[in-house]
């Protein structure tokens, strides 16, 4: 097995991802004196998402397509696994590297299944395993095979094109996924649920995932590393999501992270550390008078109506139920995964009207609901602990840390005062 061709992806969340590794990347374009990369380096683990971030033209989609060789770089090394990029062809590494880009770029005049099919076929599979492999992909992006597989891209949401187009860049199990601007291209709610269930796939496959965005709170939701860029691929800063926040390392980056970083800490905070509450929980198929004794009995003025998989589908209230059986809800339940940060749980909680919301894991299944005054004790904690580190820090330090803290701390109590 060579480096680049993982061990197939198992449900046990081993890393199936390969290290990339950049020494000393230019990339000046033909006509052009000054480098648009200029002489980068820079190590992805393996198993990790990269998100890269910076201003407009500082070099980030240009840095991503020179490590499949969509642009190929004047000068320096690329390393994928053991591998340098260039002794590979071009075409067999675009093979072994997942590619999404913004819209999905699906061929419009191929089914769901065609369109996802087409690396596996250039590899040769034989009809039986990529038939499998389609309808498994598009159950792991939440598309149900059965209605999707034979659709054109034209009859899908602009959300379940990106899905699939998820699920071609996933089709043939490559260590290594470029996505530029995956999500860039749908509305708030819609992108809030493409970037869960990629964080709930990625727990399970743990790809290394290079992903470029313009928004800085999508970086920090999604990465376990931030590149943040400046002109010509010059690096500003690269480290985790919290260290990036708590401590920029310069004014760049500073201001590129914004101001008033607490509602930021709220994208990193998740909900799997929040205590979820066990509502009750029905069946589709299941007698509605046995579900509504056992909802009283829990004090529950709604169930969560769930599938065969655990998968939750609807949250009725009881008044709702009508009719003998539960029967499969119509209304298009937004669950939170438990990797979602507070941030999407305050959405998802003011837009649904229960004051909380269903909180699912792996595969979609059900965990349990989230309130409101969970999330709010939550970020109190939170706060308190801000408070405390900012006041050693203080004491250990002084100075300019400190105003910043005290800054962050003042936009918490606001956020906690005005919703909770
Ligand atoms: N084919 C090309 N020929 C010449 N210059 C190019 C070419 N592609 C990109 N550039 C220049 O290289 C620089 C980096 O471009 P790149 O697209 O990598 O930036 P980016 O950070 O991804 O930008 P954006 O956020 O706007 O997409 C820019 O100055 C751009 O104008």
């Amino acid at each position: 097995m060579t480096a680049t061709e993982a061990a197939p992806s198992s449900a046990t969340g081993e890393v199936s991802g390969a290290e990339i590794r950049l020494e000393d990347v230019t990339k000046v374009y033909p006509g052009q004196k000054a480098p648009a990369v200029d002489g980068i380096s820079l190590t992805i683990p393996a198993g990790e998402i990269a998100m890269f971030v910076g201003p407009s033209g500082c070099g980030k989609t240009t840095t991503l397509k020179m490590i499949n060789r969509l642009i190929e770089p004047s000068s320096g090394t690329i390393v994928i696994g053991d591998q340098d990029v260039r002794k590979r062809g071009v075409d067999e590494l675009r093979r072994t590297i997942g590619y999404v880009i913004q819209g999905g770029s699906l061929f419009p005049h191929m089914t769901v299944a065609k369109n996802i099919a087409i690396v596996p076929k250039l590899l040769g599979w034989d009809d039986d395993r990529i038939v499998k492999r389609v309808d498994e992909l598009l159950d792991l992006v939440s598309l149900d095979p059965s209605r999707y597989r034979d659709r054109y891209p034209r009859e899908l949401s602009g959300g379940q094109q990106q899905r699939v187009g998820v699920a071609r860049g996933l089709a043939a199990d490559p260590p290594v996924i470029l996505m530029d601007e995956p999500f860039g291209a749908v509305d708030p709610i819609t992108r809030q649920r493409l970037q869960d269930e990629l964080l709930s796939i990625q727990r399970e496959l743990r790809k290394t995932i290079v992903c470029v965005t313009h928004d800085i709170d999508e970086a920090i939701k999604m990465g376990d590393r931030i590149l943040i860029l400046q002109e010509q691929a010059h690096i500003a800063q690269y480290d985790t999501p919290d260290v990036i926040l708590g401590s920029p390392a310069n004014e760049f980056v500073a201001d590129f992270v914004g101001a008033g970083s607490s509602l930021k800490q709220l994208s990193l905070a998740r909900i799997s550390e929040v205590e979820l509450r066990s509502a009750t929980t029905a069946r589709i198929g299941e007698r509605t008078a046995e579900v509504a004794q056992r909802a009283q009995a829990n004090g529950d003025l709604a169930v969560v109506v769930l599938d065969d998989r655990d998968r939750p589908r609807g949250w009725p209230w009881l008044r709702q139920l009508k009719g003998e059986t539960i029967v499969e809800p119509t209304e298009d339940l937004v669950n939170l995964d438990s990797r979602a940060t507070l941030n999407d749980a305050l959405d998802t909680m003011l837009s649904n009207g229960h004051g909380g919301a269903v909180v699912t894991g792996d595969r979609d299944a059900y965990l349990g609901v989230v309130d409101f005054v969970a999330v709010t004790d939550h970020m109190r904690d939170m706060q308190a602990r801000a408070n405390q580190s900012a006041a050693e820090a203080g004491s250990e330090t002084g100075g300019t840390r400190i105003a910043r803290s005290d800054d962050e701390i003042d936009h918490g109590t606001d956020l906690a005062g005005t919703d909770g």
